[in-house]
């Protein structure tokens, strides 16, 4: 196992002038030994070329690769001892599982018995003792791909065992299942697991910590809570959630917060000038009229999702705003079409300014 520091960045193109030639801007980035983490971010943010240049599949345009702070920025994947679990099974049809688990360890001439101890370890947990001595050619996709991971999983002493989106061709039941697994397996092994994914539920399911991407920029390094709690960027409160962040227009000045043409107190340490506020529909209550940090807003739309309500509602004025609440069991629902007033003030409103987090105390 190795702790990996990256201070780099790359460009496929020569001489890059702008930030869009970058797939990854500068960036310094530390995987400590043991840790489970997630790459996450839409497609083309630049997470497989991340994972390639710790691979080392790529190097980077500029910068290094520490793995134990020794260089390896020019050293090949085999030099760097680093196992990869690819989007698609990478198995021998014509061995058996248990060959093809064991092949890795085969090819490094770890002693028989130690191959059959970790062999039957990791055919267990990812429970497919049963079917050790079948061919893989008669196998499902999805226990093609487990063999893959546990592949990828088999060696006790690799750097890092990278997964690049490895449950794309599961199930969704099976998927659900080994998401859980991983994080298991993960706990019993202590393997520095790095896994690349566009799936916020994986990511968040699987890592302790999850890195956010977007646009060559790794804008948040965090636990599944502190994402959802205090996203550092309007994207990560807009990616992370379901639905994401309702954000505001808002404007500090004269002692006030001015939202949607109404005054509302001006939360504690809160610079001056144009912002943005940001509440999760799960903390946007319903609240009486004229609340204090209450704004009003006309109730568009119900939701009844069975274990809660969505309320779409809409600001009045310039703004026309459209926010999300999720409504508790014990709300009073609004008409549609009714005014309704939301607390938008509270211990878990966040402010941006230039879309990066203010910190203030509210
Ligand atoms: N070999 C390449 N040559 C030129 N540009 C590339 C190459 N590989 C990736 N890119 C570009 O670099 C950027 C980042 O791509 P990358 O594949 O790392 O993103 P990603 O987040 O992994 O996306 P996806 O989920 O679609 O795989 C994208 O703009 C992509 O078009």
């Amino acid at each position: 196992m190795a702790r990996i520091a990256l201070d780099l960045a790359h460009a496929y193109r020569a001489d890059p002038q702008q930030d869009s030639d970058y797939a990854l801007l500068p960036l310094q980035m530390v995987f400590e030994d043991g840790g489970a983490y997630a790459l996450l971010g839409p497609s083309g943010c630049g997470k497989t070329t991340m994972l390639n240049i710790i691979s080392g599949l790529l190097q980077p345009s500029q910068g290094t690769v520490l793995f134990d702070g020794r260089d390896m920025t020019r050293a090949t994947p085999q030099q760097r001892n680093i196992a990869q679990v690819f989007q698609f099974p990478v198995v021998y049809d014509t061995m058996t599982v248990a060959e093809n688990l064991a092949f890795p360890l085969r090819n490094r001439n770890v002693p028989q018995a130690q191959i059959d101890q970790r062999v039957g370890q990791i055919a267990e947990m990812l429970e497919m003792s049963g079917q050790l001595q079948q061919r893989a050619a008669n196998l499902s996709a999805d226990a093609k791909q487990k063999i893959s991971l546990g592949r990828g999983l088999v060696r006790p002493d690799v750097s890092a065992v990278l997964f690049d989106e490895p449950l794309t061709v599961i199930d969704p039941h099976l998927k659900w299942q080994l998401r859980r697994k991983l994080k298991q397996i993960h706990r019993e092994l202590k393997l520095t697991l790095i896994y690349v994914t566009h799936d916020q539920v994986e990511a968040l399911t699987f890592a302790e910590q999850v890195v956010v991407m977007t646009r060559g920029r790794a804008v948040q390094t965090g636990s599944a809570a502190a994402l959802f709690e205090r996203p550092r960027h309007t994207f990560v409160g807009n990616f992370i959630g379901s639905p994401g962040m309702n954000f505001l227009p808002a404007e500090a000045v004269g002692g006030v917060l001015r939202i949607a043409g109404r005054a509302l107190p001006l939360p504690p340490g809160l610079p001056s000038g144009a912002l943005k506020l940001g509440v999760r529909p799960e903390y946007l209550r319903l609240a009486a009229a004229e609340a204090a940090g209450a704004l009003p807003f006309t109730a568009d739309k119900l939701q009844d999702l069975g274990t809660h309500v969505m309320l779409t509602a809409s600001a009045g004025g310039a703004t026309g705003q459209v926010v999300k609440a999720r409504l508790g069991p014990d709300a009073v629902l609004p008409q549609v079409g009714a005014p309704v007033w939301l607390q938008v003030l509270g211990t878990h409103t966040c402010f941006y300014r230039d879309e990066e987090l203010v910190e203030v105390g509210t």
